[in-house]
């Protein structure tokens, strides 16, 4: 693909700008594992396809002199609901790779999810973003000692919140990288796991077979209850796609959902997760918060999912190409430009507030082909 920014100093006006940049230049094997979606890829076009199928119903004549993205994240202020998403080995896209995004995240005053698996630890990322917003992404590992460790870390370090993925089994099938024998460089460390008995290393044997060989096939409802039974930090599970599980997860105590296919990076051919997102937020009926990621790219996608009934969107791959442009300045410069232009999506719909937003303000392409039967 042809670069569409002139160099290092053209400042890029969209993420697809970044995205651009990232793919002129990070190492062929960082780019396809950072890139790619599982097998046919089916779902990683279609989270983005299914946000383009759906149609903005702005307002008018209304003031709109003064609009506020402010927002709380399970009783946090934020001041946009453009969160920053758990991506796992960040030093791959540029040497400050964690602390990097989470300072921006901290300078935008906004949430940062960090990575169980990061390439800096848990202490060095709490340290370099201060007061910020800081959730931890917990996988649920088959040595549940090692778990309890990591849960602890997080609460001693600051941590707001659990985030815990639920989709992971296994490793979902990424082509690109089995053909490319993708694992993390050897100058880089699994940061959480440095020392004694709990030294992780995927630098010789790649991300699937550590999976398989440290992560449980056997993790239930159950463990959910166990994680709430050991930490005071509220929980949000993140990978749900259907309305039965969002309601197990409010069930079992979770006090956030986060909608997710995983960046489409786990099992394909599911569902867009802003077509699986209006279905959860009706069974979840208010006892949890509802968030989304995957394939948010505009403000105006945000808006969508807010319209919809999340309380804040997650980027995932968007930030890494912030990252690999040009550090925390290219995150901080990612979550400027969709935070604004989800200001301007409001203002252009005359909602001034978040919670002005709701499901009036869009519809289905599908509406405008047969309205009377919608
Ligand atoms: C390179 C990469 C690494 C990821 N690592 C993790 C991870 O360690 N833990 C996790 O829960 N999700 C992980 N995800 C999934 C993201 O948290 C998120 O669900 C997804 O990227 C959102 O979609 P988007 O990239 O289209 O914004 C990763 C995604 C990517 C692209
Ligand atoms: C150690 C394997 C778990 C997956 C880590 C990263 C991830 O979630 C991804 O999508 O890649």
């Amino acid at each position: 693909m042809a670069p569409v920014v002139a160099g290092a100093d053209a400042t890029p006006l969209n993420v697809d700008e970044f995205e651009a940049y990232a793919r002129t230049y990070l190492p062929k094997k960082t780019l396809d594992y950072y890139v790619s979606g599982a097998d046919d890829m089916v779902t990683l076009k279609e989270n983005r396809a299914a946000f383009t199928r759906l149609k903005l119903m702005p307002r008018v004549l209304r003031d709109v002199r003064h609009i506020d993205t402010a927002t709380t994240l399970l009783g946090q202020p934020v001041a946009t609901p453009v969160c920053i998403a758990p991506s796992a080995m960040q030093r791959m896209a540029h040497p400050d790779g964690e602390l990097a995004s989470s300072a921006a995240a901290a300078a935008q005053k906004t949430c940062f999810v960090l990575s169980t698996i990061s390439t800096t630890s848990i202490e060095d990322v709490a340290a370099s973003n201060g007061a910020g917003l800081r959730w931890y992404q917990l996988y649920i590992f088959k040595d549940r000692e090692l778990t309890r460790d990591l849960v602890v870390r997080a609460e001693k370090a600051g941590y707001k919140a659990l985030v815990l993925t639920v989709d992971t089994p296994i490793l979902g099938s990424r082509e690109a990288d089995l053909r490319n024998g993708f694992a993390l460089p050897r100058h880089l460390t699994m940061a959480n796991f440095t020392g004694g008995k709990h030294a992780h290393r995927v630098n010789e044997v790649g991300l699937s077979q550590y999976t398989k060989e440290l992560f449980d096939l056997n993790i239930t409802w159950d463990d959910v209850a166990w994680l709430k039974s050991i930490t005071s930090l509220p929980i949000v599970v993140k990978g749900v796609l259907t309305p039965e599980d969002a309601v197990l997860a409010c069930d079992v105590g979770c006090q956030g959902i986060l909608v997710s296919n995983h960046g489409a990076r786990q099992l394909d051919t599911v569902p867009a997760t802003i077509e699986a997102l209006p279905a959860i937020v009706q069974a979840v009926a208010g006892r949890a918060e509802v968030y989304l990621d995957g394939g948010v790219r505009r403000g105006t996608d945000a808006f969508k999912a807010l319209a919809l009934g999340a309380r804040a969107v997650f980027l995932g791959r968007p930030t890494l190409w912030g990252l690999a442009h040009s550090g925390q300045q290219g995150v901080e410069d990612v979550l400027k430009m969709v935070t604004s232009e989800l200001a301007h999506a409001m203002m252009f719909s005359a909602t001034t507030s978040i919670a002005e937003i709701g499901p009036n303000y869009v519809r289905h392409e599908a509406y405008f082909r047969s309205p009377s039967k919608l």
